[in-house]
C-alpha cells in the first residue's frame, strides 16, 4: 500500500461518549410541589452528547466551540479527571477510562496535560526544580539522582527556562514563564500524548506566540500527539493538523485544518469562520446568527443547532444528524449538507 493510502495511526479513541453533571443541589432543592404532591426532581448540565472521535499519531487536533460548549469536559474525560456518563475512551485501543489508579500509572506516563492558569497549576510552595523532579521520580523509580537531575536540566533547558533557577518559586516567574514551566512538567515523563486545555489564552498576546511555538517544536522534536482546546481560531490555522468543531455538546464538524479553513460545511463553523478578521478581500462577509445557545439543561430536539441555523427545516427540528464522511477526509453533521441543500 502506497504512504497515502495508508490509515493515519489512531491514538486515542473517544466513543459514544456522554457527560452530565447534576446541578440539582441538596435533597431538599430538588423537591418540587407539582400536581397538589411534593415530588423530586434532578436537574442535569447535558455538557457532552454522544461525541466520536479519533485521535491521530503525530497529529494537533485542536477543539473549538463557543464557551460552554463541552471542550474542557472532553479533555477532562480523555484525562481521565471525570468518568464518563456514558461511552469510553480507549489508549492504542486499550479502554482506560474504567482502570484503576494502579493499572492507569503508565497511561499517565504516556498521557498528560496542560492547563489554562500557569498560576493556579504550580504548587507555591515547591521550588521549580522539585516541581520538574516530583513526576520523573514517580515514573522512573529506579532512576539514580543524577539520570533525575539531568532529564529535568535538560527540560527545563529545551522550553527556555535556565537549569540554574532550579531552586526558585514559581511566584518568581512571570505568566509565560510559569507556562514553560508547566510544559517542561508535562515533558519531564516523556508523554506521547498532551491535551492542552487553552494553553495560551492566559497569557499577554505578546508571549503567546512564543509560548505556542515551544509546543510545535516540542512536537517535531519528541514526536508528541496534542489534543489542543481553544476558542481562538487563527490559533487553530497555524497550529491544528485537524479541527473539531463543537457546539452545545456534539461535534458538528471535523476536517482537515486547511479544508475546513478553506471551505467549512456546515453552517456553525460557515458562521464562526466568517467572524474572523482578515486581511483579504475576498472573504465571505460576516454570518451572524439568530439568538442564543440554548441551555444544555434542555437541549433542543433534533440538530442542537437547529434553532439558530438559517437552513434548518422540518427534519433538523426532529432528527438528530449523523456525522457522515466528506471528500477531504473529515466528517459533518449536518442534513442540509446530507440532502445536498447547502
Ligand atoms: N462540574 C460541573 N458541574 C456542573 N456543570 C458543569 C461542570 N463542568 C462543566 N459544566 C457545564 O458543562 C458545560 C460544558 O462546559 P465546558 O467547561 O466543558 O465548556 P467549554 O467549551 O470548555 O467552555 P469554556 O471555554 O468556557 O471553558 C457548560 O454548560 C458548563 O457550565
Amino acid at each position: 500500500m502506497s504512504a497515502e493510502n495508508q490509515q493515519p495511526e489512531s491514538l486515542v479513541q473517544i466513543r459514544d461518549l456522554y457527560k452530565k453533571f447534576n446541578i440539582s443541589g441538596d435533597f431538599l432543592d430538588q423537591l418540587k410541589f407539582k400536581g397538589g404532591k411534593i415530588v423530586r426532581e434532578q436537574e442535569y448540565v447535558h455538557a457532552i452528547n454522544g461525541v466520536n472521535l479519533d485521535v491521530h499519531k503525530g497529529e494537533a487536533l485542536c477543539v473549538v466551540g463557543e464557551s460552554g460548549c463541552g471542550k474542557s469536559t472532553v479533555a477532562r474525560t480523555v484525562m481521565g479527571l471525570l468518568t464518563p456518563s456514558k461511552g469510553n475512551i480507549s489508549y492504542r485501543g486499550e479502554r482506560i477510562d474504567n482502570l484503576e489508579d494502579k493499572a492507569l500509572m503508565p497511561y499517565r506516563k504516556k498521557m498528560q496535560m496542560i492547563f489554562q492558569n500557569p498560576y493556579a497549576s504550580l504548587n507555591p510552595r515547591m521550588t521549580i526544580g522539585q516541581t520538574l523532579m516530583e513526576p520523573v521520580k514517580l515514573h522512573n523509580p529506579t532512576w539514580t539522582p543524577t539520570e533525575i537531575r539531568d532529564k529535568v536540566h535538560e527540560v527545563m533547558f529545551s522550553v527556555g527556562i535556565d537549569p540554574s533557577w532550579g531552586e526558585r518559586f514559581a511566584h518568581e516567574f512571570s505568566g509565560g514563564q510559569r507556562q514553560r514551566i508547566s510544559i517542561a512538567r508535562a515533558l519531564a515523563v516523556d508523554p506521547e500524548f498532551i491535551v492542552a486545555d487553552e494553553p495560551i489564552s492566559a497569557l499577554d498576546v505578546s508571549i503567546q506566540a512564543q509560548v505556542l511555538n515551544l509546543m510545535m517544536d516540542a512536537q517535531e522534536k519528541r514526536d508528541l500527539t496534542y489534543l489542543f482546546i481553544t476558542h481562538d481560531l487563527s490559533v487553530v490555522e497555524h497550529f491544528g493538523t485537524r479541527v473539531a468543531v463543537m457546539y452545545l455538546g456534539s461535534l458538528c464538524e471535523l476536517a482537515p485544518t486547511k479544508s475546513l479553513f478553506a471551505a467549512p460545511r456546515h453552517p456553525y463553523t460557515q458562521a464562526l469562520l466568517s467572524a474572523i478578521p482578515r486581511l483579504e478581500d475576498d472573504r465571505p462577509s460576516h454570518i451572524k446568527l439568530q439568538g442564543e445557545v440554548p441551555t444544555p439543561v434542555n437541549l433542543p430536539s433534533g440538530c442542537v443547532f437547529h434553532g439558530r441555523c438559517p437552513h434548518a427545516n422540518d427534519r433538523c427540528k426532529q432528527e438528530i444528524p449523523m456525522l457522515i464522511a466528506t471528500d477531504d477526509g473529515g466528517q459533518v453533521a449536518c442534513h442540509g449538507v446530507e440532502e445536498g441543500r447547502l
